[in-house]
């Protein structure tokens, strides 16, 4: 039995604008309020612009949920258009970035390279980096998804010192199973999860690979999160689509009651 706290982050993705982000978090405050949540750690991962709204929200009732953004520039500052810098994430004391999500890897290209000054970004700010890896349909039919995932555990992590490597979290994502109502089988997610913190081992020594939280995404909902959390290297989900309904998301937080 690990004594990782599991960690139930809910990916908005584009979704909600502020004023509906104040509600959803309300929401979400209400239904866990009746039963202590603290063997898990919960977070909500909102589009930039809903960022103020929730740190208000969060800090004014004292709620126990944390939030991050969904993607951090690899720059500090200056002539980035667009862009959304760490020291700006952390004024707003966001305590996760996300990094290297598929759609950001498919729909803008990000590299290795990038995922890895992103984390290093992340890092230098004191926010926890979500690295997002995982494979694809094709590499999946060819039986390569530990190969493919692990190289890219490599390229996020490259020179990332282990005392900041313990403190990161690993989000195993099988695009295929994201948004597709196919979600990976528990031995599925187990297989890539335990090759991920066998290449931490490799890396930075089993007490580092032991403390780092390895989250599962793709489809998760109240229904499977049970099984898929019963797999000894998964440590937390980031969910999407059902982290969309409060009442849902409440129940995926309540794992064990499934
Ligand atoms: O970041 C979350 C993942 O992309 C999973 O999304 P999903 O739960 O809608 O499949």
């Amino acid at each position: 039995m690990s004594d990782r706290t599991p960690l139930m982050a809910g990916n908005w993705k584009m979704n909600l604008n502020h004023l509906e982000a104040i509600a959803h978090v309300q929401k979400l405050a209400f239904a866990l309020a009746d039963k202590d949540h603290e063997a898990v750690e919960v977070a909500v991962l909102p589009p930039f612009v809903d960022l103020r709204s929730v740190q208000t929200l969060v800090e004014g009732d004292k709620l126990k949920i944390k939030y991050g953004a969904q993607d951090i520039s690899a720059h500090d500052s200056g002539a980035y258009t667009g862009e959304i810098s760490g020291p700006m994430l952390a004024k707003l004391k966001c305590a996760y970035a996300v990094v290297g999500h598929s759609e950001r890897r498919q729909y803008h290209n990000e590299s290795d390279e990038l995922c890895n000054a992103k984390v290093k970004a992340a890092f230098r700010n004191d926010l926890t980096p979500i690295l997002c890896v995982g494979e694809g349909l094709d590499v999946r039919k060819a039986g390569n998804q530990v190969a493919h995932t692990l190289a890219q555990v490599d390229g996020g992590l490259k020179d990332v010192p282990a005392e900041q490597a313990e403190t990161i979290v690993i989000a195993y994502e099988p695009v295929w199973a994201i948004g597709t109502g196919e979600v990976a089988t528990p031995e599925d997610a187990q297989e890539v999860c335990g090759a991920i913190r066998g290449r931490l081992a490799e890396l930075y020594g089993q007490e580092v690979a032991d403390k780092v939280r390895i989250q599962y995404g793709g489809s998760v909902k109240s229904g499977n999160v049970a099984a898929i959390m019963a797999q000894p290297d998964v440590d937390g989900a980031l969910i999407g689509g059902a982290s969309l309904d409060a009442d849902e998301f409440v129940k995926i937080v309540r794992f064990r009651d499934q």
